[in-house]
């Protein structure tokens, strides 16, 4: 029934099938474009939402890009015949619903996925795993179904533990490549070059902050003794910094008092590691970002670093490098914690 009623609604309301006729006759499909322009195929999961539509925007902004697909559960085909108009070269196209996630996915070479609840003031992460495992399981039998090669950026929170029941379902069906699934942290290293620049009276763009661990609370961990371009801070500024890089994204929720969590920011940084991911791909050298990923930098089945971005995605992870006492006693908490939300991830799968 459900289906049903999204069929009728997409039929009249997904952009590819309307035909935009006038009294000329001529529609869409009588058009001489053909597509299929040089570049990457990108699938949004989640196109709809406060990260979504955003992303979608600026995605459709990059000259890498040649197809987007931009798939939601709701106001797909609105954002979709909103962002088609714009004059840049990736053609757009809606999916609405789950019997649309096929066709959404299949052919693509990344797939961003912000598909999720976001958290309310006084919420954790964790809190939002009951609602958002089930959906990222969905979508990743999608993946596993129709590209099961894409790269995959997991936005999705818990980040955590999605990305170890992403690949859970990837080993499940046997098409897991541990260098294709990250999940994105890159907010924490926007937040961190900001809020580092800003102690330091740098622009920006200029200043590189490695973030490790993973992407909730004591898990976030700035290596401030590796900041680029070499600098040194007081032990007073190490805390500073280092509590808000890790309540980065309560500041926000807060602040958004309820409407949600970081949607801006959080495109912009999404676009950051996707247009890194995209360049990788494309076979340029030397792309290197932080991300959360399978790894063996510590015990930890997953661990975010700095990774190298190639053809195949994670080609190489980078050690974690020097750390200093603080650091050090940083990275106990953060593996502690992380132990926990990766198993509780794992489990969900295999229980
Ligand atoms: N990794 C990070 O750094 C980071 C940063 C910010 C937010 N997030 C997370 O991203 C997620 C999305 O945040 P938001 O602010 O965009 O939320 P939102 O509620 O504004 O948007 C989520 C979208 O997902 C869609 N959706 C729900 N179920 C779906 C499904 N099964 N398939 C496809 N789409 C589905 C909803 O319809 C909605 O449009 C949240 O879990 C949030 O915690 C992560
Ligand atoms: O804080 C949140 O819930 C969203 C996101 O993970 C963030 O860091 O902004």
């Amino acid at each position: 029934m459900e289906n049903q009623r999204i069929a009728k609604i997409s039929a009249h309301l997904y952009p590819s099938n309307v035909q935009v006729e006038d009294n000329s006759g001529l529609g869409r499909a009588n058009c001489r474009a053909k597509g299929g322009a040089p570049g990457f195929k990108v699938a949004i999961l989640g196109a709809a939402g406060g990260i979504g539509q955003p992303l979608a925007m600026l995605m459709k902004m990059n000259p890498l890009v040649s197809a987007l697909h931009l798939y939601d559960v709701v106001n797909a085909p609105g954002v979709t015949a909103d962002i088609s108009h714009m004059d840049t070269g990736a053609v757009v196209r809606g999916f609405l619903g789950q019997p649309q996630l096929d066709s959404a996915l299949t052919g693509m070479d990344l797939i961003i996925i912000p598909a999720g609840v976001p958290r309310k003031p006084g919420m954790t992460r964790d809190d939002l795993f009951n609602i958002n495992a089930g959906i990222v399981r969905t979508l990743c039998e999608g993946i596993v179904k129709n590209c099961p090669r894409a790269i995959v950026n997991l936005i999705s929170n818990p980040v955590n533990s999605t990305v170890p029941i992403a690949a859970e379902v990837f080993k499940k069906a046997g098409t897991y490549d541990p260098k294709r699934l990250l999940g994105v942290t890159m907010l924490d290293v926007v937040r961190a070059n900001t809020f580092v620049a800003e102690v330091l009276g740098l622009d920006p763009r200029e200043v590189d902050v490695p973030v490790v661990g993973g992407h909730s609370g004591v898990t976030i961990l700035p290596l401030l003794s590796q900041v680029k371009p070499p600098s040194s801070f007081t032990q007073q500024e190490i805390e500073y910094l280092t509590n808000r890089i890790q309540n980065g994204g309560t500041e926000v929720v807060e602040a958004k008092a309820g409407t949600g969590s970081a949607t801006l920011s959080m495109a912009y940084a999404a676009v950051k590691f996707a247009d890194a991911c995209l360049r990788g791909l494309r076979g340029d050298a030397g792309v290197v970002e932080c991300a959360y990923v399978d790894s063996e930098v510590t015990e930890l089945p997953f661990f975010a670093t700095k990774v190298r971005l190639g053809r195949n995605g994670a080609e190489e992870i980078y050690q974690l490098g020097p750390l200093n006492e603080y650091e050090r006693v940083g990275l106990e908490k953060a593996k502690k914690e992380l132990a926990g939300s990766i198993q509780k991830g794992i489990s969900f799968i295999r229980k």
